[in-house]
């Protein structure tokens, strides 16, 4: 095993004990759930926070979340004119397998401004089997970012309406106000179950698009995906990444393919699961389904303007891939 340092911070809104501890939780979790670290692997906490935090140490909160045998210590951050007020920072220092360019350093809130270098959202919206999904977890991978897969939010409300046997609109959007949705290492939880294998089901291909058009259940899931794009670096696919959810993403790609390709993939895909069906009907949902993100009133599937379009007819995931980091690479000085 190596010693490797991960580095957080994050912004408090008011000076008191609750908000300090409170951000001092929230980061120090995300440090350890991003990085897989068990306590016992954890050799030493180092907290600052800038002078105008006073109302109680970062490093009780850790205490209080069980970190009590590791060494901790909180130090004053040093004053340097216009630099960032209401910051607590951390430096921890852990054994771990992982080469140091795998550590995911975690800015929160405010602090994303300290590191715009690796805090950035890339947003990937095209129609389905354009090879979103294959390629964003990837990129997500490579870049130290979170990978965000929209479709899966709309699709776990579609299968929590199915299981309930909710047709009407009003009933739908009960269950998108009421229910939780996490996303948590590539998994999706609805209401604290994981819930990723049984959303790809075909019942749930055929309802989704309908309950995406319901306005309400889009406001709720776009309110959650914009939340997540506040507090981490995110690679986000989907159908309005680039126009409605993240218009200020710095990067946006436009996924397509041909139809026929596409419903080849998707058939495939289905075959390889032990799913019998047959390539025109996967092509007729497919299209169906097209028609319906492209038709909806409400951001409906378009090419943001400013989006770089890729066309994956002809090309394998890695050349996409390569050509989607090629982009990226030409601004961002850390990627390889
Ligand atoms: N460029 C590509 N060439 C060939 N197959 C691909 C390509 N991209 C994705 N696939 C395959 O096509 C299927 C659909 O891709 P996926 O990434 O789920 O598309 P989307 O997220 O756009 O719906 C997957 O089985 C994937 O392995
Ligand atoms: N940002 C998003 C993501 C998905 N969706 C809807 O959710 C459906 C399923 O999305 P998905 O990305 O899982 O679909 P596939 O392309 O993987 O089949 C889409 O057909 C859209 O109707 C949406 O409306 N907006």
């Amino acid at each position: 095993m190596k010693v490797r340092g991960v580095r957080g911070a994050i912004t408090v809104e008011e000076n008191t004990a609750a908000a300090v501890k409170d951000a001092t939780r929230e980061l120090l979790s995300r440090m350890m759930e991003l990085n897989d670290i068990a306590v016992e692997d954890i050799c030493f906490i180092l907290f600052s926070a800038t002078a105008d935090i006073d109302a109680a140490y970062p490093a009780s909160a850790a205490r209080e979340m069980g970190l009590d045998m590791v060494p901790l210590l909180d130090v004053g951050q040093m004053a340097v004119q216009n630099g960032l007020r209401m910051c607590i920072r951390i430096l921890m220092v852990f054994n771990t397998e992982k080469d140091h360019r795998d550590i995911k350093h975690v800015y929160l809130r405010g602090a994303r401004v300290l590191r715009p270098d690796l805090i950035y959202s890339v947003a990937i919206d095209g129609p389905a089997g354009a090879g979103k999904s294959t390629v964003a977890r990837i990129i997500a991978d490579k870049l130290n970012l979170t990978y965000v897969d929209t479709g899966a939010m709309y699709r776990a409300i579609t299968l929590k309406a199915l299981e309930k046997g909710a047709s009407r609109t009003a009933e739908i959007i009960n269950i998108a106000e009421e229910s939780s949705i996490e996303i948590k290492k590539g998994r999706i939880y609805l209401d604290g179950r994981d819930v990723t294998e049984e959303i790809r089901k075909p019942s749930v291909d055929q309802k989704v698009s309908k309950v995406a058009c319901i306005p309400q259940v889009r406001q709720r899931l776009v309110k959650l995906q914009r939340k997540m794009a506040e507090n981490y670096g995110v690679v986000m696919d989907g159908r309005d990444i680039g126009t409605t959810v993240l218009p200020d993403a710095k990067y946006k790609f436009y996924l397509t393919a041909d139809i026929k390709v596409r419903a080849k993939r998707r058939y495939d895909e289905m075959l390889k699961k032990g799913i019998k069906t047959d390539l025109k009907k996967v092509e007729e949902e497919l299209a169906e389904r097209d028609r319906q993100d492209r038709e909806r009133e409400c951001s409906p599937l378009t090419v943001a303007e400013d989006a770089v379009i890729i066309d994956t007819t002809d090309k394998t995931p890695e050349e996409v891939v390569e050509e989607i980091l090629s982009h990226i690479k030409r601004r961002e000085k850390n990627v390889l």
